[in-house]
């Protein structure tokens, strides 16, 4: 079945997302606020910002207007970061409910808003109506758009409270290159997905700072722990953080230098500011914001993570990483699971 969907943002993720759609020959339009971008890929099949020299299908058409891109759309996948969900939620809304349309609404963000502390899909489901919503899905897994771009093999899930939605979705994006699997735990693969870009940044760090493989290997696993803990405390199944949304997507973030946030965590191990660090990278490094909500929603459900707390020291209160390493090493010994 060919779908007419809507990409919203047009950074490395949503260009590489609407470009194996497009592939799989759906109808696509990919929606950026920046006309210069919108330009390139529709005369260039280009996006180098984002994805340097990767040739996309030259199908896949941009618009500068969300709502001539959205106008008779069936699914709308947002994927801009966490700091604009609302705001371009807010106007897709708007356009949706003058149109009177109902559509799938998915999207692909890793992160945790700032402030009230919601999942990108408590967002979405605040900011546009339910007679406008068929049903909300996200897309998450170990899958990064310099790898997808290039056809690389990926694996990836579809989690939704309705399951004849993440298996439309699923279907739609699914190729030979592109596996797709579903869960019904929207709560355990947005917590997984945002939460790993905390333990990225200490692991990008870890390396730089010159730790060795044991010290690698106990940060992704103590982080799993960690992430799993305050997954729990809000419903999550306990089984999605050892599938592709909680292991899988930490371990890809964990050790690629493709990871925006080891990538950071890689320049902070090597004495830089995080100013520096952010203002160098160029796109979106979920893990600095996330590690200050997962801090206070910790705090607000008496959840020991000790990691993100040194983490969250070493980003904002200027915490020398070696001292907050040696003091996660001191910490009263305590038995593995709790
Ligand atoms: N890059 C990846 O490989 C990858 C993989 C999986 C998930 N993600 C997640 O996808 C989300 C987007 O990441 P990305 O890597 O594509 O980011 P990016 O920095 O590459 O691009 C972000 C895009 O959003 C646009 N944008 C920013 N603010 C906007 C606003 N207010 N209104 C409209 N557009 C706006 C930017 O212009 C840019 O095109 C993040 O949550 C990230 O964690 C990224
Ligand atoms: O490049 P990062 O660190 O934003 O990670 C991208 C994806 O979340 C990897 O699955």
């Amino acid at each position: 079945m060919t779908e007419k969907i809507a990409v919203l943002g047009a950074g490395s993720w949503g260009t590489a997302l609407a470009n194996v759609l497009t592939e799989n020959g759906h109808d696509v339009r990919l929606w950026s606020h920046n006309p210069a971008q919108v330009a390139e890929i529709n005369e260039q099949h280009t996006n180098t910002r984002y994805l340097k020299d990767a040739q996309l299908n030259s199908k896949l058409v941009a618009f500068a207007d969300m709502a001539t891109a959205v106008s008779d759309v069936d699914i709308v996948l947002s994927v801009v970061p966490t700091k604009a969900v609302r705001e371009v939620a807010a106007q897709l809304a708007k356009i949706l409910v003058a149109n009177d349309q109902k559509v799938i609404v998915a999207h692909a963000t890793k992160g945790i808003e700032q402030k009230t502390y919601k999942r990108v899909s408590e967002m979405l489901s605040e900011e546009i109506p339910a007679n406008n919503t068929v049903a909300i899905a996200v897309l998450s897994g170990p899958s990064h758009a310099e790898d997808v771009i290039k056809h690389d093999l990926t694996l990836v899930t579809v989690a939704s409270t309705s399951m004849p939605i993440a298996e439309r979705v699923q279907k739609a994006f699914s190729n030979h290159n592109f596996r797709v699997y579903t869960n019904d735990d929207v709560i355990g693969t947005e917590m997984g997905s945002a939460l790993k870009n905390i333990i990225a940044i200490g692991a990008g760090a870890l390396v730089s700072l010159g730790y060795g493989d044991n010290a690698k290997a106990a940060l992704l696993t103590r982080g799993l722990a960690e992430i799993s803990r305050l997954g729990l405390a809000f419903g999550a199944n306990p089984l999605t953080f050892i599938g592709l949304s909680g292991v899988g997507d930490l371990i890809v973030t964990g050790t690629s230098k493709n990871s925006r946030n080891w990538r950071a965590g890689y320049q902070l191990g090597l004495g830089k500011s995080l100013a520096e660090v952010e203002a160098e990278m160029g796109m979106v490094i979920e893990g600095v914001s996330t590690t200050k909500a997962a801090k206070e929603l910790a705090a607000q459900r008496h959840v020991e993570m000790p990691i993100t707390d040194a983490i969250y020291q070493v980003l904002y209160e200027n915490k020398d990483i070696k001292t907050a390493i040696k003091e996660l090493m001191q910490r009263e010994a305590t038995s593995e699971i709790d």
